[in-house]
C-alpha cells in the first residue's frame, strides 16, 4: 500500500473472509482487501479460482461464514444493508434493466428511499452520454431496443450517478467490442477523477492489458495477494 494511504480511511475492507458451501468445501478462505479512497484495482486469475464469489462476498450478496467486511471501520449491520448498497454497488458482466427507456432506469433508484435525497443531475447524465458518443435522444430509447454493450453503458450510468463511493465490476466489458470497452473505461476513469466523493473501484478482468491500462494495485487469484501495479500511469 502506498504511504499516503495510512492516512486515509479505509473505505471498504474485506478481513480474512471465508465462504464455505454446504458440503463443507471452502469456495474462498483467508482472503484480505483494503479499499481506499482512489484505489482502482483489477483482480484477475485462472476461471474457477473465486473472484467472483469474493467480489459477491464484498458486495453483501453472498454470505460469508468466516471473517468480516466493514465499511468506515464499521461492519455492516442487515439494517444497513440498503444504505450500504446505495454506496457500494455491483455490477455484473450482463446488464439487468427494467422494462421502459433509458431515462426510466437511470431514475429507478432514485424512487428507493435510501436514495431520495440524492440529487438526479441532469448534467452529470450529459456529460456521461458524451463520452458514450450518444446525443440526449437516447435517454428516450426503450431499453428492450438497446444492444448488450448499450445496456451496460446505461447499467453503468444508473450506478454513477448514485455518486457510488465504491463501484465493484465483474468482468463488464467481457462481452463488449473494443470500442464500447474503451468508452465504458473511459466514463469510469472520467467517474473517478471527477467525483466530489474520491471513489474506488474494484474490477475483476481477464484481460492483463485492461489491468495494466485501468488500475494501480492488482490482486491475483487465488491466494489473493495484493501488489502494485508498476505500469501504472498515476
Ligand atoms: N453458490 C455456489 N455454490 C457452489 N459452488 C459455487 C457457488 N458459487 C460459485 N461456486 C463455485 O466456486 C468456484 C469459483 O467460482 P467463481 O465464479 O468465483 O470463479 P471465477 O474466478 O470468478 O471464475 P471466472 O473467471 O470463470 O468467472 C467455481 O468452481 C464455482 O462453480
Amino acid at each position: 500500500m502506498a504511504d499516503t494511504q495510512t492516512s486515509a480511511q479505509c473505505l471498504l475492507e474485506a478481513r480474512q473472509i471465508g465462504r464455505q458451501i454446504s458440503d463443507g468445501h471452502w469456495l474462498i478462505r483467508n482472503l484480505s482487501l483494503s479499499v481506499y479512497p482512489g484505489d482502482r484495482i483489477a483482480i484477475s486469475g485462472p476461471t474457477g479460482s473465486g473472484k467472483s464469489v469474493f467480489l459477491r462476498s464484498l458486495a453483501m450478496l453472498d454470505e460469508i461464514q468466516e471473517g468480516s467486511i466493514l465499511f468506515h471501520d464499521e461492519p455492516i449491520r442487515d439494517k444497513q444493508l440498503p444504505e450500504y448498497r446505495s454506496r457500494v454497488v455491483y455490477l455484473q458482466q450482463r446488464p439487468v434493466l427494467i422494462e421502459g427507456t433509458v431515462e426510466s432506469n437511470l431514475q429507478f433508484a432514485f424512487q428507493f428511499q435510501v436514495n431520495q435525497h440524492k440529487d438526479h443531475n441532469p448534467d452529470s447524465v450529459r456529460n456521461f452520454l458524451e463520452s458514450f458518443g450518444r446525443p440526449e435522444s437516447f435517454l428516450k430509447k426503450k431499453s428492450s431496443s438497446l444492444s448488450g454493450g448499450e445496456g451496460q453503458i446505461v447499467a453503468l450510468l444508473r450506478a454513477l450517478i448514485l455518486s457510488p463511493q465504491v463501484l465493484l465490476l465483474d468482468e463488464p466489458t467481457s462481452g463488449l467490442d473494443p470500442e464500447t470497452t474503451q468508452q465504458f473505461e473511459s466514463i469510469i476513469l472520467q467517474w473517478i477523477k471527477s467525483s466530489e466523493v474520491c471513489p474506488a473501484f474494484v474490477w475483476i478482468t481477464h484481460d492483463r492489458s485492461q489491468a495494466q491500462r485501468l488500475a494501480d494495485k492488482v490482486m491475483i487469484f487465488p491466494a489473493g495477494e495484493v501488489s502494485n501495479n508498476v505500469n501504472s500511469e498515476s
